[in-house]
């Protein structure tokens, strides 16, 4: 399994088949590996645990095609079954994602073992108690957000009075600052968010629609990871 100590989450795909505009997720997920994606998470809401093992072996082979299974991180959005279930099938998965109300991180650690990698989410203000508070030896990476509003994923950000908060540079750049570990954004990233992002001092952005409902998800993919390296104003 994957060793901790290499992971990179710089550009980060999350996808499931609700996101595709009804193509197919192994050939979006053929183009972000092929223009150089370093991480990929299989999440879907609507999709059952067999399809989710099927998505994940599909992943994993493409990964295993291009040679590329020892440097893009794959994991699954949510389901320990999952991970656990494709894994005794003999598909190479390197760990889970999960939010503050799925599984602990702590059952994911014991059943996936030390090498897996374990990303968690929070609202990014709800991050900055936790890592006060909280023994994050357990955690590869936070994944924060959302920088915007977003169709992918309407409730997150949902403030008490129904209205979605969004996360600002400046918190973003003290998130990083102050996090023990790699901390990855997402929520409605665009092209044009990456310069600025880049220069935070985050360890990557994650995007579903950006290039999941992209007319050409491989170009849109590509400007995206010279968007990271370069950190240049943007062109569309
Ligand atoms: C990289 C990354 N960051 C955040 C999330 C969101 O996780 P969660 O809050 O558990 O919400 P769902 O994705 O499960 O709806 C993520 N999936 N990936
Ligand atoms: C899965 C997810 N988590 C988020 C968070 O802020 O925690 S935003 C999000 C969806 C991101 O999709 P898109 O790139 O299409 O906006
Ligand atoms: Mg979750």
């Amino acid at each position: 399994m994957r060793n901790r100590k290499k992971l990179d989450i710089s550009a980060y795909f999350v996808v499931g088949p609700e996101n595709t505009k009804g193509r197919p997720v192994g050939q979006i997920i053929t183009d972000v590996v092929e223009a150089g994606f370093t991480c990929l998470q299989i999440r879907s809401k609507t999709a059952s645990a067999s399809e989710m093992i099927e998505l994940t072996r599909e992943a994993a082979a493409i990964l295993a095609k291009f040679g590329r299974s020892d440097q893009v991180t794959l994991l699954v959005d949510d389901r320990l079954d999952v991970v656990l279930a494709a894994r005794k099938q003999g598909i190479k998965v390197d760990g889970i994602h999960v939010g503050q109300s799925d599984i602990p991180v702590e059952v994911c650690r014991e059943y996936l073992g030390e090498d897996s990698i374990i990303g968690l989410s929070a609202r990014t203000h709800e991050l900055f108690d936790y890592i006060k508070t909280t023994d994050v030896g357990q955690i590869d990476y936070f994944g924060a957000g959302p920088l915007h509003e977003t169709q992918t994923k309407p409730d997150c950000g949902l403030g008490p009075d129904g209205k979605v908060i969004t996360r600002s540079f400046s918190d973003i750049s003290k998130l990083a600052r102050l996090s023990p570990v790699p901390v990855v954004i997402g929520g409605g990233v665009t092209l044009c968010d990456i310069p600025e992002l880049a220069r935070t001092g985050v360890g990557g952005f994650f995007v579903v629609s950006a290039i999941s409902e992209a007319d050409d998800p491989k170009a849109e993919a590509v400007k995206l990871i010279e968007a990271w390296k370069a950190n240049k104003p943007c062109k569309e």
